[in-house]
């Protein structure tokens, strides 16, 4: 039985006034079922982790390197995400790939470096309109994923994988539940190939306009464990909204 996981994705968006409704939305939610996950800026990641400590909230990095330590400005590793009480961490989301040209290679190499420090790794695939128009949809998740993870150390307590259409993010535009329900299944199938009963345990969510109205039926959809939730997840009325969904589901 897979825990379903709401992941708020705060991108580079938030401040330390947005605490409160989070520390809210945590208390609304202490005896839900499903696990909650913020991931706000790196400045806002200490000041989450002490005030969420007691509560349902996890907090989470949206990016880690892949060394330890070292001449690298500007960025922040595994080890110091968790010791600023962080517990996941997001890795190989569309916008690092694109805006910092991460290769698979490189999100591997991040995932090690997050599972070698206890975090949880967030994978994120996913493909472009043009893929998905030119039929390789499935190709191009199969690729990402195999080269996003490590041989070692995959199970569904150290890793969970989220599908975004990059097309979808942000957007308001979401795949038929059809498209998600294949993808899903996929990337179910492939895992289990690979990492055998850990591949059954591991959560996939999906992320892509994920709103209010479409996450009941979202859901409901094969294999879909929960959601990565951008910009609806910077509003508190909408994330527990979301939230709801997801423990009814
Ligand atoms: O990480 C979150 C995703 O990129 C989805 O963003 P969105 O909900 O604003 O479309």
């Amino acid at each position: 039985m897979r825990k379903k996981l709401a992941a708020g994705n705060w991108k580079m968006n938030g401040t330390g006034d947005a605490l409160s409704e989070v520390v809210q939305l945590s208390m609304d939610y202490m005896t839900s079922n499903v696990d909650i996950l913020i991931c706000p800026p790196a400045t806002l990641i200490e000041r989450m982790g002490h005030t969420a400590v007691d509560s349902a909230v996890a907090v989470g990095g949206q990016d880690c390197h892949a060394k330890p330590s070292g001449a690298h400005t500007g960025d922040i590793s595994a080890g110091m995400l968790k010791d600023a009480g962080a517990t996941y961490v997001i890795l190989g989301h569309s916008e690092r790939r694109t805006d910092h040209g991460e290769t698979d290679a490189d999100v591997c190499a991040k995932t090690e470096a997050a599972l070698g420090e206890g975090l949880v790794a967030v994978v994120c695939v996913g493909e472009t309109e043009g893929q998905r128009d030119a039929g390789e949809t499935l190709d191009v998740i199969g690729t990402q994923l195999a080269g996003s993870l490590p041989d070692a150390g995959v199970s569904g307590a150290t890793v969970v994988i989220a599908y975004e259409p990059v097309w979808a993010i942000g957007t308001g535009r979401v795949p038929t539940l059809e498209q998600i329900a294949e993808v899903h299944d996929f990337i179910r199938a492939e895992l289990v190939k690979r990492f055998g009963d850990d591949g059954q345990r591991i959560r996939l969510l999906y992320g892509g306009s994920v709103k209010p109205g479409n996450a009941a039926e979202i859901f409901a959809t094969s294999n879909v464990d929960g959601a990565l939730v951008g910009g609806a997840s910077l509003k508190a009325a909408d994330f527990s909204a979301i939230i709801a969904a997801l423990e009814a589901a």
